[in-house]
Parts: C-alpha cells; structure tokens; sequence
C-alpha cells in the first residue's frame, strides 16, 4: 500500500466493508451505496415492521387526501388493527415466515462477505443470491454473478468468504452447463463427525425396512457433505467402488446389496474371489461363484445369454429399454475383488473375464442387468478403464495416491482438487462420488453392522420363499 493510499486511524466502532467505485462518490453514488442497497437488503424485515403502519394508515390518508380528514384517533386505530393483523398471520405463518427472514439475512450476510472478500465487479455488483437453501450440515446458495466476475474469482476468496461468514468452509462449484451460475455451499459443519471430532455411524433405512422396491426407491447410500441423504438408482445403472484396505469398501457395497437383498424383484449374483465377502449374503443369492476364473467366465456367459434374450424380446415389443411395468427380474452381478480376475495371470482368461465383463456393463444397463463391482487395487491393469468409463457411479474410498483416485474416477480429476487420496483416514466409509458424469461430492456411506445384515438377509430370503 501506497503513502497516499493509506487512510487515517481513528477508533473504530463500526466496521464495515469499503465499497470501491471507479471514482469519487457522487451524491447519486453515495445514496445507492449507503440507502438503496441496504433498504433493498433489508426490504423483508421494512415490510414486516412498515407494511402493517402503512396500511393501517392507509384510511385516513385517503380522507386526508380529499380533503375531509378523519379524526387522528381513526388513523391510530387503524394502524392497531393493522398490525394486530400483521402479527397473527405473523403467528400462523412463523415457519415460512422465519425462513423467509432468515433468507433475507442469508443475503444480507452473502453481500457484505462478497464484499469484505473484493468479489465485486467494479460497478460494485457482487454475485446475486438467486435461491437459498437450508440442509442439516450446510446452506446452499444458487448465485448468478454480474459480468466482469467468474467462478474461479469466487472459489479463490472462498477462505475470506468463510472468514467473514463465520462458517467451516465456502465451496464454489462451478454449474457446467452455465458458467454464470455458480453454487456456492457454505458449509456450517462436518456432517461426517460430532461436535467432539468424532466420526459418526450413519443408520440407513434399509436396517429396518420390511422390503424395498429398487425400481421406485434406488439405493440409499448415505449422507452426503450438506448432511443431506443421497439414494442413487440402481436399475439401468452400474457401480464401482474402490479404495485402499479398510477404506469402507465393502459397507459400502453392501447397500445396494442390502436393497436389492430386500426386493424379491432381484436376483443376485455373486463372484467372490475372497470367498468370504458375500458369506453374510449368500443365503439370498441365486448364485455365487468363488476364486475360479472359470466359474466366473460360465456365470458371465450366462447373464449375457439371459441378457440377449431380453434384448429379442424388448426389439419384438419395440422398446429400447426394460421397464418396471414389463415385470422382469432385475439381474444383479456383485464382484468383489475384480483385481483377481482382470488381472489373473492366465491372459487368454484374462481376456475372455474381460470381455464378458465389459459386455455385461456395457449392454446390461437397458436390460435390467446392473453391475456392483469393487477392489482394493485401483491401478489401471485392474480397473482398465475400458471398463470403468462404461460405469456410471464411480466411488473412490481412501485412496493411498492420487493417481489410484484418478484410476477410479478418471483421469484429471486429481489435479482438479478431487482426489480421495486427500481424505482422512479416520473418516472410514466417506468416498468420493461420481455419479453420472457430475463432478465427484464426498458421500459417507451409511453403515449396516453384521446383525442389521443378518436380518435384512432373513427378511429378503422370506420374502423370495427360501430359508435363510
Ligand atoms: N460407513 C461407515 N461407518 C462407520 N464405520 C465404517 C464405515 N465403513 C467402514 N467402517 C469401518 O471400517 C471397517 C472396514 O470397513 P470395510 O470392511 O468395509 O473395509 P474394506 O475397504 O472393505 O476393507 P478390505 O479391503 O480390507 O476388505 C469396518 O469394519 C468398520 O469398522
């Protein structure tokens, strides 16, 4: 800062953010800055507290106005009435009207952050507020900026956004269709640990659920980062979820299983190269096969029989793709540990486990074949991404580098600051999730222990008629 810039310091009582122009204050200038703008942030609380007055008054300066003023008592009691009025639709209306209030405080707060933080056009314009949100964790804010500012200019005065908001963290995202649009989250806490720092355990709905329709419901997978919960579909969709050891794979896979579990709708599949992971869901699988390639290729095989069969029947009926209403089964194929298979020693099975997988993934959606595959290995010669771009909900757990998170999402997201190698390791079950070519949103998965299984499994095989 300049000597000429630099301003005298008295005692300052009030702080308030300097509203820089391109020059001097006009007298115009200074009234839109100092009265204009701040009645029109305040205009909500003005029409509360005015509103009433005015209309109550509105009588007698009728009368007034023609000449035959009424007695001054008329205009008190009219203003009584009126904001007796005021105050009991104020009364029966206090949930949307505190939500209205906070709302406008919510801009009021946004402005003046904007502009402590520069993020002003130099006319002074600052992003506006188009619609804001409440979620448990967090308040979203959908914004539409002036000319002159872009995204990027938000998210890097996020820091000092957060400083004068008074909040954990200020994330700007970028909408990819309209670059004017950006949403703004200010995120008040982490929705992933209590107020003692602690991780919490997300329940899910699915541990007490008699029975669950994927078609209608989806999977629900947890909360995501405004505390939100997050259901994906499951039908006309596939899964990868991937990570280091004891990242939270497999909880997290267990949910759409869990629900698939529970909708005798499903016929599950599993290839378990562990030979334990499914042990918990077996009793509501049509078929699991183990660590023989072999096995795994025949399992394949006859999916994707069973799959061209519907594609014959969908092309005589002319339809595109399988629908609730034509009641057919959804087929769902869950592989744990893929690694074994894609990059089993033996090539030509390899090759073969490939192929059919890939067809599987690629073809299978339409037809109600869903894929659930995770592993412990996410380095290209296991997840190819051949495989992986045909997936489209992509969960990167904890990741030990960044290119084993790129290997899961796609490429260039690490560098984008996206990259699950950045998560805590105490935060087990929170990934990073893609899902239908978005951008990657952390998700803690909700967390269903043994006995929650146990009994969703009992639950799923009475209701396919089989013993559990
Ligand atoms: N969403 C969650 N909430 C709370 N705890 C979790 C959650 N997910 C995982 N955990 C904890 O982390 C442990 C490891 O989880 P999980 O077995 O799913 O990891 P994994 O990635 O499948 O491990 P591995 O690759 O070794 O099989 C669980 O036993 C549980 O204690």
């Amino acid at each position: 800062m300049t000597e000429e810039q630099r301003k005298p310091v008295g005692l300052t009582l009030w702080e308030s953010p300097e509203v820089q122009t391109r020059s001097q204050h006009t007298a115009a200038s200074w009234i839109a800055a100092n009265v204009v703008r701040p009645a029109w942030l305040w205009r909500r609380e003005a029409a509360v507290l005015l509103g009433p007055v005015l209309v109550g008054a509105v009588p007698w300066a009728v009368s007034a106005a023609v000449g035959a003023p009424l007695p001054l008592s008329v205009l008190g009691s009219g203003i009584a009435v009126s904001c007796a009025v005021a105050a009991v639709l104020l009364v029966v209306t206090w949930r949307w009207s505190a939500g209205w209030l906070w709302r406008g405080r919510i801009r009021r707060k946004w402005d003046s952050a904007c502009r402590y933080s520069g993020v002003e056009t130099t006319a002074a314009r600052v992003p506006r507020v188009t619609r804001v949100e409440r979620h448990p964790a967090a308040v979203r804010l959908n914004t539409r900026l002036p000319k002159g500012l872009s995204t990027d200019e938000v998210a890097a005065a996020a820091e000092k956004l957060a400083v004068v908001l008074d909040v954990r963290e200020v994330k700007v995202t970028r909408d990819p269709e309209r670059a004017r649009f950006p949403i703004v989250d200010l995120q008040v806490r982490n929705p992933f640990r209590d107020s003692d720092g602690q991780p919490v355990v997300i329940g899910s709905p699915l541990a007490s659920a008699a029975s669950w329709d994927v078609w209608d419901n989806g999977v629900p997978l947890g909360l995501d980062t405004l505390g939100a919960p997050l259901t994906i579909r499951l039908v006309g969709r596939n899964i990868l979820v991937a990570g280091e050891p004891e990242a939270g794979k497999s909880v997290a896979a267990g949910l759409p299983l869990a629900a698939a579990a529970l909708d005798p709708n499903v016929r599950i599949f599993g290839i378990d190269a562990k030979q334990v992971e499914f042990a918990l869901w077996a009793p509501v699988m049509e078929r699991v096969v183990y660590n023989d390639v072999d096995d795994a290729i025949d399992l394949l095989d006859s999916l994707i029989a069973e799959m061209d069969e519907r594609y014959a029947k969908l092309r005589a009926e002319g339809m595109r793709s399988a629908v609730k209403s034509l009641g057919w089964p959804v087929n769902l194929l869950a592989i744990d540990e893929m690694r074994f298979f894609t990059a089993h020693p033996d090539k030509k099975k390899r090759d073969r486990f490939n192929a059919a997988l890939i067809d599987l993934i690629a073809r299978g959606r339409a037809a109600a074949f869903p894929v659930l595959t995770a592993t412990q290995k996410p380095s290209t010669d296991v997840v190819p991404s051949s495989i992986r771009d045909l997936i489209a909900y992509r969960w990167a757990m904890r990741c030990s580098t960044r290119d084993a998170s790129d290997t899961i999402l796609g490429a260039g997201w690490a560098s984008e600051g996206y990259s699950a190698s950045r998560i805590d390791m105490a935060d087990r079950g929170v990934g990073l999730l893609l899902a239908e070519g978005g951008i990657p949103a952390e998700v803690k998965s909700a967390y269903l222990d043994d006995d929650a299984i146990k009994g969703i499994v009992a639950r799923g095989a009475g209701l396919r008629g089989w013993s559990a």
